[in-house]
């Protein structure tokens, strides 16, 4: 029986402050196939963002090398890695407009160019972020932390990554609001089995109800 290799795997995954020795994250072994829901756990300042940013090919690595479908990821990769998995940070990045500006704006970004602003399936998702259709009309300069939060992630779900990367992507919400993008998350992995998440959580509960499987971090190593 051939077995397909992980979605991405980091391989004795090492990074140092810039300019400097010390290390922020040391010999990280870890993957994540389809199907999968892997939780990043870890005390404040553990890594856990770090480790997320360098997953995503977001910052340079110091040691070992990140995978994808089993093949190093060289710099000529990634657009292509790119458009298969999505990274989002804490504090969204939001243009200038209104929601629907925002939602529009992954489609003309060049590597999307074969998607299409689907209007149905993003009011679809708004409602299950307990939001509604005259939400696509609020200006994003008046966005709260948590509504730019919902407005970037179901910018990158309308994207149809498969691999999703999201660092704490329910920090700014209230505990309603939390459960109900958990859900629209889930929901969205769950639909397709080749499809993946990794979620950046300090928070035990929401790591239960979320998580298929948990990576604990130490002090940038994974925890014994
Ligand atoms: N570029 C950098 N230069 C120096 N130190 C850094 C740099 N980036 C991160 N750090 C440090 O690395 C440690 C881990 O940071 P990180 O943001 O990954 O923590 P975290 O586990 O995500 O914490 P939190 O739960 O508070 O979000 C922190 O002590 C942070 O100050």
């Amino acid at each position: 029986m051939s077995s397909a290799p992980p979605l991405l795997q980091a391989r004795h995954l090492g990074r140092k402050i810039p300019g400097a020795q010390q290390w922020l994250l040391k010999d990280i072994n870890l993957q994540i196939a389809g199907g999968e829901r892997l939780a990043i756990i870890g005390p404040t300042g553990s890594g856990k963002s770090v480790l997320l940013r360098a997953l995503s090919m977001l910052d340079p690595i110091d040691a070992g090398e990140i995978l994808w479908r089993g093949n190093t990821i060289t710099n000529a990769d990634v657009p292509n890695f790119r458009r298969q998995a999505i990274y989002l940070r804490q504090r969204p990045a939001i243009f200038e407009g209104t929601v629907a500006t925002n939602l529009r704006i992954a489609y003309s970004l060049r590597i999307r160019g074969n998607l299409e602003f689907q209007k149905r399936r993003v009011i679809d998702l708004l409602i299950q972020a307990g939001r509604d259709e005259n939400f696509l009309d609020k200006s994003a300069a008046e966005l709260s932390g948590g509504e730019a939060q919902i407005t970037a992630l179901i910018r990158a779900l309308q994207c149809d990554p498969t691999l999703l990367m999201l660092d704490e992507p329910t920090a700014s919400l209230d505990p309603d609001s939390a459960t109900a993008v958990e859900q629209m998350v889930v929901d969205w992995q769950q639909a397709d089995d080749s499809r993946a998440l990794i979620w950046v959580s300090h928070d035990p509960a929401q790591v239960l109800r979320i998580a298929t499987r948990e990576f604990a971090l130490d002090h940038g190593a994974e925890k014994e």
